[in-house]
């Protein structure tokens, strides 16, 4: 679903170079939870942005969905962002003024589908995140959890396969942490979703099929789930 052949990415030139990815090589399968964690500043949102086609790679390739990124126009990238790749953030970017089924209509209501439709297939979409009362609330009366669900939820409207989630749990205690890293994790094994998650939390990658640990933007180790490494905070 998702991979980087010898990516490297750099920002700036000559002296104010700075590298934020260096020969990355890695493929996340379709259906693959995967976390991502290494100190701060080594390049762990970058490969999110490279996937989501946000920004291009100094070298190497990127390729999403057997598209290598490079082949595609702007307005081809455009289409990928919109049609197979969802985004979660830790700060949830929910509208206040709309109400939770509302803020999951938004993006197909914007593409252009019908009120009717947008609603349906919004309702379906909180549905498989565990959502399925108050709909019409506003997302200051939902828990910090519930709210990330809300986010996930629009995130993945439209099928998307691929979720490319930064700290999702940043901004959350344990216990809606978990919710809603179980989440991600049931999304992939049970509807196919390929889940990339940046995480600090030994705690939440524990959930992920495989942890990939960067440092200094190169990929240091690729193993089973940590569950206490303060050394990799
Ligand atoms: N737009 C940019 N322009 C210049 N340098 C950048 C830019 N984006 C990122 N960098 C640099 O690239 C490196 C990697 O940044 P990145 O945000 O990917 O790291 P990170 O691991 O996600 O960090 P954190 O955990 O703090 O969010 C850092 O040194 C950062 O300062």
């Amino acid at each position: 679903m998702l991979q980087y052949l010898d990516v490297v990415k750099s920002y700036g030139s000559g002296s104010t170079e700075v590298r934020a990815v260096t020969d990355v090589s890695l493929t996340v399968q379709r259906g693959e939870f995967v976390a991502v964690m290494g100190p701060s500043g080594c390049g762990k949102s970058t490969l999110l942005h490279l996937a989501g086609a946000l920004e291009q790679p100094s070298a190497g390739r990127v390729i999403v969905d057997g598209n290598d990124l490079a082949d595609l126009s702007p307005a081809q990238q455009a289409e990928l962002r919109r049609n197979d790749v969802g985004y979660v953030f830790q700060s949830l970017n929910l509208i206040p003024a709309l109400t939770a089924l509302e803020n999951v209509m938004l993006p197909l209501e914007l593409d252009g589908t019908p009120s009717k439709q947008a609603r349906k297939i919004a309702r379906a979409a909180l549905e498989q995140v565990g959502l399925d009362q108050h709909l019409d609330r506003y997302p200051d009366d939902f828990s910090g959890g519930q709210r990330q669900r809300i986010a996930i939820a629009r995130a993945l409207i439209g099928d998307r396969r691929l979720l490319l989630a930064d700290e999702p749990t940043g901004a959350l205690d344990t216990v809606n942490g978990d919710q809603v890293v179980e989440l991600l994790a049931g999304l992939a094994r049970d509807r196919g979703v390929s889940v990339v998650m940046v995480t600090h939390d030994p705690r939440f990658a524990s959930w992920a099929d495989r942890v990939i640990f960067l440092r200094d933007g190169r990929v240091v180790d690729e193993s089973a789930p940590a569950f206490d490494d303060s050394s990799i905070r």
